[in-house]
């Protein structure tokens, strides 16, 4: 897949910070894959960094570079946007064929822009024949370049919108830090801690192989037993789940940590066993990652599906044992993995 370099230039620290950082947003919104500013400005760096860690994503912003030299070397196509220049409607079919094979650096200007950048841009392009801002610019052609598919992008951010009619609603991801602070809020023991630790160090590994979500399976794994703050009976995982929600936890944290027992309790057990109604199965590849790491790990060790059957068989616990293997299958057809060997190798690791 090709991609869209944005080149910022004569930014003023002072003059343009607000409208430089909307240009390096605008970018990394509408489907740029960098921001590259003439000027050095480690304010402007690190708020584009903020907004990457929180909305997710992996754009990029370098400042301090030397714009005229990198419009030289650029291996791609540069498109420098002017109210002069060629007409966007009449030439985007042109780039977006240029774009199926090249990379794509877009040049946009802040004040006076110098005749070399025309010169040397192999396109010239107005979105319109009056002057508008670089902002606009900047959105209305990467959005004519894309066809609005950049709009659907998903950037798996730890903060990521829910679109309502009214008001605001915001999912939260936890990060490492903010799992610790949650589970201590909540009074949690060493030994919770611990054994929250090892299932999300083995969940991410497992997490690695599969392409899963890593930030949804560490925020998943370490709070999937806070739970156990109120009580260590069947109804941890509710009562986890209810504490997360009443702290606007994401809905999708709170369903891993709700659908973790076992390989999942169905509805009908669900009720047998005095829990809400419904049905408690990990349904997402994050979900089922979180609940096989959990079954194996009992205490801080990592323990082979065999010997996690075997509890659950001497339980008299058949089915959910009969369930635990089924996922573990699953997960490994569905990765190419074989998560046996993966905690026989940790196993290893630690004996030395
Ligand atoms: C506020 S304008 C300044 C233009 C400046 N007076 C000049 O000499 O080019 C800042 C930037 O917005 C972009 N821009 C403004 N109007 C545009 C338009 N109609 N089409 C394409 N780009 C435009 C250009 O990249 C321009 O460098």
């Amino acid at each position: 897949m090709q991609k869209i370099h944005v080149l910022r230039i004569n930014h003023r620290p002072f003059r343009d910070k607000r409208i430089t950082t909307h240009v390096a947003l605008t970018a990394r919104a509408f489907g740029a894959s960098s921001i590259l500013i003439d000027q050095k400005d480690e304010e402007l760096e690190n708020t584009v960094k903020k907004v990457n860690k929180n909305f997710g994503g992996s754009f990029i912003i370098e400042t301090g570079i030397e714009a005229k030299k990198y419009v030289s070397n650029y291996r791609g196509t540069v498109v420098h946007l002017t109210m002069y220049g060629e007409s966007l409607n009449k030439i985007v079919p042109e780039l977006k064929m240029s774009f199926q094979e090249n990379d794509m650096l877009v040049v946009v200007g802040a004040s006076k822009v110098p005749p070399a950048f025309f010169e040397k841009s192999h396109y010239n392009v107005s979105v319109t024949n009056q002057p508008i801002s670089e902002v606009s610019a900047l959105a209305i052609f990467l959005d004519r370049l894309f066809d609005g598919s950049e709009l659907e992008e998903s950037f798996s951010g730890r903060l990521r919108i829910v679109p309502t009619q009214r008001g605001k609603k915001v999912d939260w991801i936890p990060d490492r830090e903010e799992c610790t602070a949650l589970l201590k809020e909540e009074g949690s023991n060493e030994r919770i801690l611990t054994h929250v630790e090892k299932v999300s160090e083995l969940a991410l590994m497992i997490g690695k192989l599969c392409n899963a979500d890593l930030g949804i399976i560490e925020a998943g794994s370490l709070l999937h037993d806070i739970g156990r703050t109120k009580t260590n009976g069947i109804r941890h995982a509710v009562e986890g789940a209810e504490i997360l929600r009443k702290k606007n936890v994401s809905q999708i944290i709170v369903n891993i940590v709700e659908r973790h027992t076992g390989a999942g309790i169905t509805k009908d057990e669900a009720m047998e066993l005095g829990l809400p109604d419904r049905d408690l199965m990990p349904l997402t590849l994050e979900e089922k990652i979180v609940a096989q790491a959990d079954n194996l790990v009992s205490g801080n060790e990592t323990i082979t599906l065999d010997q996690t059957v075997e509890n659950y068989r001497k339980k008299g616990l058949f089915k959910a044992a009969q369930r635990i293997i089924d996922l573990q299958n699953e997960l490994n057809s569905r990765c190419g993995i074989d998560i046996d060997a993966i905690i026989k190798n940790l196993e290893n690791l630690r004996k030395g």
